[in-house]
């Protein structure tokens, strides 16, 4: 279960907090509205705090010094509790706006990521479903740690602590603030340390985290390769190793924290003892009343229990960022705008210039191919296994971009079209039919196809779709990746789908491998006929009868093109492409 690892890139954290806040304040004036209210509410409740500890500290001078004025005492004592009450009561319906704010961005950055990963995925046929499912559900957790946590609680507290110390050196010695001031501020110098030293730990645990996704993931769209083959208990001891390792990475997380926390409490302890022990001196010296005392340890007690919350956000902080980052990498490596213009109409030439294309890291590809197919023809790419016959329906669809050449679907240069926008010039049916798991209709309608419910009905029923006798209902769902459906079945209703599509080329990869050689026949003629003349039809096959059939054949060997002409042709003049079909390719 390898891990890449794109938490590896170079945005440092407080640029991923940065960018946090920046796509917060673009969400629009309701979520503007929520994070001032919430900040309003957070303001207030900081006030509170700060007006409690004063509040008791007159109360109980008041107490010690006039005995029978009630109605101070109960006024005071109203003001420090309502202060104390009052201040929980509105930090927790800050809570209200800052969830919906939480809601929101995290519904964007989702989209956003998806908008992003899914071209990149069909651009590169690497998909990673499982990572990018355990990024994008850790999502509103991390949100949670980093903007309730980090942004919107840590401004607050810090007008806290300035007021408070502010109101502590009013009322008693100087010495006093600056005591409380340097725990505190010795407190939040450790938790950084512990947030520093934490973050490799965490960024493991992310890791693995994100490798029990994918393997979990990966196991599940396999489960008929794992159990028809009797590897049930080695998979599913994969994924517990994967679990360990995780547990693993947890407790060294768990771990440092520890340590994290002893540093800590141990540093906020002595200095709340040093506070104790001068405030009692001072008290039994008459330099300090005992209002005096109740108010320094109040504040002391009240700023130091928020602050280790933020120890423990910030501990988390690492994780969560980590994982922040990760989701808008993948919503920076793909989105794009969808050009919007007229829709061309008709059959389209296409021209390919001195293409030559590479997957990453191999030396497979296609190399150096120009052909030039004209408007309305019918043409088939034919070659043995690998020889780079997908490859190059693929680039001629835009779905791969070459890394030199051209791409020309009519007058239009395939690389000045937006990738978004390119199924109006050219549409590409993949080897591999999947379907989303909704229902039949919902598949074979789905867009651009402008097949209308009962033209599908007569074609299905033409194309002999279910038996003899079986009724189609089109509300059937088709189950995950279309299983429901036999392999013939798929085929046939995605190229029911196709026969509505008005597109000036389409590229079928492979899509009639499955059917018998009636249905295929019949098809094809179905849809060449319905072509003619609007769509320019290119058709990777192992099929001889279709080259046969077909007005232009491309032969590829070894990701050239060996050879462009008619069947009849290249058999009489190919000696490689004669002995394709010789050797029983079909
Ligand atoms: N995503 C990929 N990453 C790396 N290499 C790839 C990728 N897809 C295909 N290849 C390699 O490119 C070469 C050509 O593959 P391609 O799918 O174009 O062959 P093909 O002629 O369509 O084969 P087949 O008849 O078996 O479908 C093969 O060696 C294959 O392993």
């Amino acid at each position: 279960m390898a891990a890449t690892n794109p938490s590896c890139n170079d945005t440092s954290d407080p640029a991923v907090v940065w960018a946090l806040v920046r796509r917060l304040f673009a969400l629009g004036p309701g979520v503007r509205r929520d994070l001032l209210w919430g900040l309003f509410l957070e303001g207030v409740a900081v006030a509170l705090g700060v007006i409690g500890p004063f509040a008791l500290k007159s109360l109980i001078d008041a107490l010690s010094r006039s005995p029978g004025a009630s109605s101070l005492v109960l006024g005071l004592g109203l003001v420090f509790v309502g202060a104390w009450a009052g201040g929980g009561i509105l930090s927790t319906w800050r809570l209200v706006p800052s969830t919906r704010v939480i809601d929101t961005l995290s519904a964007d950055l989702a989209a956003a990521a998806l908008a992003g990963e899914l071209p990149r995925v069909a651009a590169s046929r690497d998909g990673d479903s499982g990572r990018t499912l355990g990024l994008i559900e850790r999502l509103p957790f991390s949100l949670l740690i980093v903007v309730d946590g980090l942004i919107w609680r840590s401004l607050p507290l810090a007008l806290q602590i300035a007021a408070s110390l502010w109101v502590i050196a009013g009322v008693i010695p100087a010495s006093y603030a600056i005591g409380l001031f340097l725990t505190l501020a010795g407190y939040a110098v450790l938790s950084w340390w512990g947030a520093v030293r934490h973050r490799p730990h965490a960024s493991l645990a992310n890791l693995a985290a994100t490798a029990v996704s994918q393997g979990l993931g990966d196991v599940l769209r396999n489960a008929r390769r794992i159990v028809l083959n009797g590897t049930l208990s080695a998979e599913v001891g994969g994924i517990r190793a994967g679990i360990g390792q995780k547990a693993l990475a947890n407790q060294k997380m768990t771990g440092s924290l520890v340590h994290t926390a002893l540093a800590q409490y141990g540093w906020l302890g002595m200095g709340l003892v040093g506070l104790l022990v001068a405030g009692a001196g001072d008290v039994w010296a008459g330099r300090l009343s005992v209002g005096d005392f109740i108010m320094l340890e109040t504040y002391a007690l009240r700023l130091a229990l928020p602050l280790s919350g933020i120890g423990f956000l910030l501990s988390q902080s690492a994780g969560a960022i980590a994982n922040i980052r990760d989701v808008l990498t993948l919503r920076r490596s793909g989105a794009g705008t969808v050009e919007a213009g007229p829709v061309p109409s008709g059959a389209a030439g296409i021209e390919l210039r001195d293409v030559s294309f590479r997957y990453a890291d191999t030396t497979a590809g296609v190399e150096d191919v120009s052909v030039r197919i004209p408007a309305g023809a019918f043409a088939v790419i034919v070659g043995p296994n690998g020889s780079g016959k997908s490859t190059l329906a693929q680039i001629m669809a835009g779905v791969f971009a070459p890394s030199q050449g051209q791409v020309r679907i009519g007058e239009v240069d395939l690389a000045e079209v937006d990738a978004g926008a390119r199924y109006r010039h050219v549409l590409y049916v993949p080897q591999f039919i999947t379907f989303l798991n909704r229902t039949l209709r919902d598949n074979a309608l789905y867009p651009p196809t402008t097949t209308t419910e009962a033209d599908l009905v007569a074609l299905l029923a033409q194309w002999c779709f279910y038996e003899a006798g079986r009724k189609l209902d089109l509300a059937t769902p088709v189950g995950e990746l279309g299983e429901r459906l036999s392999g013939g079945q798929i085929q046939k209703l995605e190229l029911a789908r196709v026969a509505g599509i008005k597109v000036p080329v389409l590229i079928l990869d492979e899509s009639t491998s499955a059917l018998d050689p009636a249905s295929e026949a019949r098809i094809l003629s179905d849809l060449r006929q319905s072509f003619e003349g609007r769509t320019t039809l290119v058709m990777v096959t192992h099929r001889l009868r279709l080259a046969q059939t077909a007005d232009h054949v491309l032969f590829m060997k070894g990701g050239r093109l060996e050879a462009f002409g008619r069947h009849l042709d290249l058999v009489e003049s190919v000696p490689a492409y004669a002995q394709l079909w010789a050797q029983g390719a079909e």
